[in-house]
């Protein structure tokens, strides 16, 4: 056993106030991190987080950490490769873990795994979208019960015929939290793809102008079948969950109307996100409070 791994975590001042950083000298526990999201078990403390908020960027699980109303950060836990990890407590007192998935379900699918083993038995996804439907706005939340999912790494998990279906009662706690705060939300079908420009029938705004023909008019097909929204994640991390065991839900800002143009909607872009954190944070709540993990 090393000394210094016995030493009390170090106190960092950031712009958000102080907090507490576990460094590879400070960290408590003599057990290895896992190798990607930086953080083991042990130093989720002695009343760990089940459940976990899982953003795309780092800058989101951020948000929640540091900006979010009720929310109190215990620790940062690691900001290996990127993918910020932030020991949180509710107002509620309910332990809660931010942390990032990066783009696209490789990377997600490396994060949940490591969550997985750490005891996070319980994911929401919150991240963005853009809707393919024109009654779903720019600046909504879009709830996921289930995803269309064309993506490679899931098939490296279950056959592409295994259903990616979110935990209903995740997604009835988030369509509630998004009616008790007032917030304009659509509760239906994602597709998720791998790519953000050629999977998603993009090409006014991307540097590759030819799309290949089995994705010309893809996007009307996927409107007419009832889908309401491109995102690059939930349709994994649901077949994650039902091979492993795990309940998965997912909330995504809408940032892009494709019904009227392929760009994201930097005015409103804030104003989404900050949406799907609210929309989750207050979902997290009432499922703990109701249904423990
Ligand atoms: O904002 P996040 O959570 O990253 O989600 C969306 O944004 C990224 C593309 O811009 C993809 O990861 C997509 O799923
Ligand atoms: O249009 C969009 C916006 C955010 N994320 C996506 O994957 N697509």
């Amino acid at each position: 056993m090393h000394s210094e791994s016995r030493l009390a975590p170090k106190p960092v001042i950031t712009i958000f106030g102080t907090i507490t950083t576990l460094s590879r000298r400070h960290r408590v526990t003599d057990n290895p991190p896992l190798y990607h999201i930086g953080f083991c078990a042990e130093d989720l403390g002695p009343t760990p987080p089940t459940t976990a908020l899982l953003c795309g960027a780092p800058e989101r699980a951020r948000q929640i950490a540091m900006a979010s109303e009720g929310v109190s950060c215990q620790k940062t836990l690691s900001e290996n490769r990127g993918l910020n990890s932030y020991l949180l407590t509710l107002d509620t007192g309910q332990p809660l873990l931010a942390a990032t998935s990066g783009m696209g379900a490789p990377s997600l699918s490396i994060v949940v795994n490591e969550l997985y083993s750490v005891g996070i038995r319980r994911i929401i996804r919150v991240g963005t979208c853009g809707s393919i439907q024109e009654h779903v706005k720019v600046g909504s939340v879009v709830i996921s019960y289930a995803a269309l999912c064309r993506q490679g790494a899931a098939n490296d998990i279950a056959p592409v015929e295994y259903p990616a279906a979110a935990d209903p009662y995740i997604s009835v706690a988030l369509g509630n939290a998004a009616a008790r705060l007032h917030i304009d939300h659509h509760l239906g079908l994602t597709a998720s793809v791998d790519s953000f420009y050629e999977g998603q029938e993009r090409v006014d705004t991307s540097a590759n102008r030819y799309l290949m023909r089995q994705l010309q008019g893809i996007t009307e097909e996927y409107r007419r079948l009832n889908i309401l929204n491109y995102e690059m994640e939930a349709g994994t991390l649901f077949k994650m969950a039902g091979v492993y065991g795990f309940s998965a839900g997912c909330v995504c800002g809408v940032l892009a109307g494709r019904t009227a143009s392929e760009a994201i909607d930097g005015k409103l872009k804030d104003q989404a996100q900050s949406n799907a954190i609210r929309v989750a944070l207050e979902a997290v709540r009432h499922l703990e409070n109701h249904m423990p993990a």
